[in-house]
């Protein structure tokens, strides 16, 4: 951990309207700005980094503007909705390559940070730049999440265990990547701690997939594993299901026990790391870890609503992640 944090972004435009949908957001997610405790420029940084990860996401979403928005399951489409099938397709693939041209035009701004001057457009890009400046950050993670959100607009589906994997080597695996920068941990490409990294932010994306099946497929999306739907006798309309049959609850178990053995295989990363970053990312595993017990709590009833994590079995689990990688 050297001294290598200066020169922390400026704040954004308090009160503007972006602003406000980044914080409320922020405050619903796990990416560890809600870190109170660590000093003001390193949450300065965290919190540059995440407004990137969160415009690209929202973007990939199309929720920067919701007007676009569609959903794309048949079984949750807006019953308002008077146009035909045939325009509905139109409309949703017009929807896709709008977000696909905003995706390619923001990844090119984003390069800007790296290449320029001139310097990117975009005021979050902007306010991005002295955090890679002060932090060393590569483009390479931020770019593999512009690939995950582009594989958004045509995968929503995956076929095997394997294949999700593949799908958090872009959407997860960065911001551990990211986070490590930020903090100023020596983590070389295929060291251990990046491999610890990895195994954490896939564990935390599964976990998320297990809470959200219900809201993913609101949006047209099943993370949960073609190949192990079946094994487990569940198809896609269980998944619409106003309780959650047993056999949905016996996958959603299933999965969740193989992303807390990655959290397991990731939690040796606390003893490599020291100071800040190991209290931060005993925070993010402590944050898994208290997903997995809301799902346990729940008893895997995924469908009636996301099992909320509580924050006192995240507080608990922090405790114990610390105690534990100090011995
Ligand atoms: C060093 C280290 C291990 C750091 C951990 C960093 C961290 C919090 C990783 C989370 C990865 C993840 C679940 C991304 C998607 O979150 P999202 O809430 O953006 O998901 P969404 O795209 O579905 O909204």
């Amino acid at each position: 951990m050297g001294g290598r944090r200066a020169g922390a972004p400026p704040a954004p435009a308090a009160g503007s309207a972006t602003e406000a949908r980044l914080r409320d957001a922020e405050r619903s997610e796990n990416f560890p700005v809600a870190l109170r405790v660590l000093p003001a420029r390193t949450r300065a940084h965290l919190r540059a980094v995440y407004d990137v990860v969160r415009a690209i996401d929202d973007i990939g979403d199309g929720d920067d503007d919701p007007g676009r928005r569609v959903g794309t399951h048949p079984d949750r489409a807006d019953p308002d909705r008077t146009d035909t099938n045939r325009t509905a397709t139109n409309r949703t693939d017009t929807e896709r390559a709008d977000r696909t041209a905003r995706l390619h035009a923001f990844c090119a701004d984003l390069r800007r940070v790296w290449d320029g001057p001139p310097g990117p457009v975009d005021p979050v890009l902007q306010r991005l730049v002295p955090t890679v400046r002060a932090c060393g950050l590569a483009r390479e993670p931020f770019e593999r999440l512009v690939a995950a959100n582009l594989a958004d607009q045509h995968v929503t589906r995956y076929r095997t265990w394997d294949d999700l994997l593949g799908y958090c080597v872009l959407s997860a695996e960065p911001i551990g990547r990211m986070v490590l920068a930020v903090f100023g941990a020596d983590a070389p490409d295929g060291s251990l701690v990046q491999r610890r990294s990895d195994r954490i932010c896939t564990a935390l994306q599964v976990l998320e997939h297990c809470q959200d099946v219900a809201e993913d497929l609101g949006r047209g999306r099943v993370y949960l594993p073609a190949e192990d739907m079946a094994a487990f006798g569940v198809t896609e309309a269980d998944l619409t299901a106003p309780h959650t049959p047993t056999t949905v609850r016996a996958l959603v178990a299933r999965e969740t026990e193989r992303a807390s053995a990655l959290l397991d295989e990731g939690a040796p990363l606390l003893g490599q790391l020291h100071g800040w970053a190991r209290l931060a990312v005993a925070g993010y595993l402590a944050g898994g870890r208290g997903a997995a017990d809301a799902l346990r709590r729940s008893r895997f009833d995924v469908l009636a609503g996301s099992p909320r994590t509580r924050r006192r079995d995240v507080a608990h689990h922090l405790v114990r992640e610390l105690a534990r990688s100090a011995v």
